[in-house]
């Protein structure tokens, strides 16, 4: 073999570099150790898989950025599509015109302007949500789960949740869940061994079979059950106004979507909206119960910025540029897709390497944020990194531009989960101090920092101390909420 792949550790005869991928959890910290052995571009051979590592933000933007008519196809999911039956899920399907229906058709009701139209929403179910915590505090946990789930059905199909325990939340977060776990790369020996998803169901062993079936029928509902909701409102006359209703509704028009298309669409959404803000959202709570001083930092911003009778709002988002650097640090610390798996469809030359037609290219997304020449001291919780005199510095990188994907795949939804994440952050910092839950001795409990493992990661969940900062907090939760007759 006269091609110079990228460097790697020593391949074995058969196995090549089996025994060097890095194992879970936090597999990212594994790969991140193979790019500061072998260099910002590495290579693994995995049982005749060419695997190539990107660690550097120069890397993917040179290749998944700059050359995105190349490298934005999807490795084969072996598990996640021809067992489970996910291939009708955006983010698992190949590159191609297919999918590039897909993807116009979410930008048309996704991209940055539609995006503000739904700001009003947003603040609606996020004044609800601050009125909830009142009276519950220590639901919080369940709560934000009600809260990016009742955003994404309101936007998605016009419905309405009111409780915390939904049967569409639930269902949309379960499949969510479950397509994370069949995408994660390496997770099922039937990715590497793909023969194996002939063996039958009952075969001992074949768990994967059996739990991909259970799986395929509660997937097939989440695409099909909330879009016929919407189909029998319209022919009532009452659908409210959503994505849904406008696709059916353009539909009618000349532009019109295959209704296969549609679902697919409104079902990316429904999956990939709810689970991935939510894991931000817990983030975020993890990272003021650890980080008190920038909490009051952002506090006093807040405080000192906006009146006082008022809770902060969209508009007010360029006043507030340490809220911006906490968000921007919380993304950093704690990206919800640490991994993200592209594929390359031609053989390619960087660097005098040759990166070989059909790699499985994973972009360390994590690793690229935790990068000590990008962002020195990586592991401390710094917002002030972003900051030169007061203002946003444009020369450090914004972690949403890895956090959100790459070229051509790049996150449908960041316009959308931009705002809904930055509102969260911001009014509860202004309503609410979030503290270390304390154990029988009153010691504070402090949470181990793991992150679940799957395509879309998350911290586990944890106790914590919830509290209004003050009465006038109260007060204002509550007038705003009258406000809006919720
Ligand atoms: C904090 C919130 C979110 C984060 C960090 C996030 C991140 C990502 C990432 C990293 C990818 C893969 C990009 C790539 O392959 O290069 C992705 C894909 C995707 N996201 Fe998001 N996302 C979030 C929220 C949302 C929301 C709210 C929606 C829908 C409204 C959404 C819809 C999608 C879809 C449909 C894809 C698949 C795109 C494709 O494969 O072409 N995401 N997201």
């Amino acid at each position: 073999d006269r091609r110079r792949l990228p460097p790697g550790p020593a391949r074995k005869v058969l196995l090549g570099n089996i025994y060097n991928v890095p194992r879970q959890p936090e597999e990212w910290k594994g790969f991140a150790a193979l790019g500061k052995l072998y260099g910002p571009v590495s290579y693994l051979r995995v049982l005749g898989r060419d695997v190539v590592i990107l660690n550097s933000a120069k890397a993917v933007n040179d290749l998944l950025e700059q050359r995105s008519a190349i490298y934005s196809n999807r490795p084969r999911f072996v598990m996640a599509n021809e067992v489970a039956g996910f291939d009708w899920l955006i983010p698992f399907m190949p590159y191609g015109n297919f999918l590039r229906q897909h993807r116009r058709a979410l930008h048309q009701h996704l991209n940055e302007a539609a995006a503000k139209t739904w700001w009003n929403t947003q603040q609606d179910l996020n004044v609800r949500f601050l009125k909830k915590l009142i009276d519950a505090p220590g639901d919080w946990w369940d709560l934000t789960h009600w809260l990016a789930g009742a955003n994404i059905m309101r936007m998605t199909f016009g419905i309405e949740i009111a409780k915390k325990d939904d049967p569409w939340i639930d269902l949309g977060i379960k499949v969510a869940e479950v397509a994370s776990k069949a995408g994660s790369f390496g997770a099922f020996a039937v990715d590497i061994f793909p023969l194996l998803k002939y063996i039958p169901a009952w075969f001992p062993g074949a768990k994967f079979k059996r739990d991909a079936i259970e799986w395929r029928q509660v997937h097939v509902q989440a695409k099909n059950l909330p879009f016929q909701r919407v189909v029998k409102d319209m022919a009532a006359g009452n659908a409210m106004s959503c994505i849904a209703r406008s696709m059916l509704e353009e539909d009618t028009k000349d532009s019109s979507l295959s209704e296969e298309v549609m679902k697919n669409a409104l079902g990316a959404i429904y999956l990939g909206g709810a689970d991935t803000s939510l894991a931000a959202m817990r983030g975020f709570v993890f990272a003021m119960v650890l980080n008190p001083s920038a909490q009051k930092t952002a506090q006093d911003e807040i405080d000192r910025t906006l009146s006082d009778g008022t809770l902060p709002s969209h508009p007010d988002r360029p006043h507030l540029p340490y809220v911006e650097a906490l968000y921007r640090e919380t993304m950093r610390m704690y990206p919800i897709a640490p991994l993200t798996p592209h594929c390359v469809t031609e053989e390619d030359e960087y660097e005098g390497m040759t990166i070989p037609k059909g790699s499985t290219v994973i972009a360390n997304t994590w690793g690229i944020l935790h990068d000590e020449e990008t962002y020195p001291e990586p592991e401390t919780f710094k917002p002030e990194r972003f900051l030169k005199q007061g203002a946003l510095d444009p020369d450090v990188l914004d972690p949403r531009n890895p956090a959100f994907g790459y070229g051509r795949r790049v996150c449908p939804g960041r316009h959308i989960a931009d705002a809904e994440l930055w509102l969260f952050i911001v009014t509860m910092l202004s309503c609410y101090n979030i503290s270390p839950a304390e154990d029988g001795n009153g010691e504070p409990i402090i949470p181990p920092s793991t992150m679940c493992s799957g395509l879309v990661s998350s911290v586990s969940k944890f106790p914590c101390n919830i509290q209004l900062r003050n009465e006038s907090k109260r007060k204002l939760i509550l007038a705003e909420a009258d406000r809006l007759k919720l």
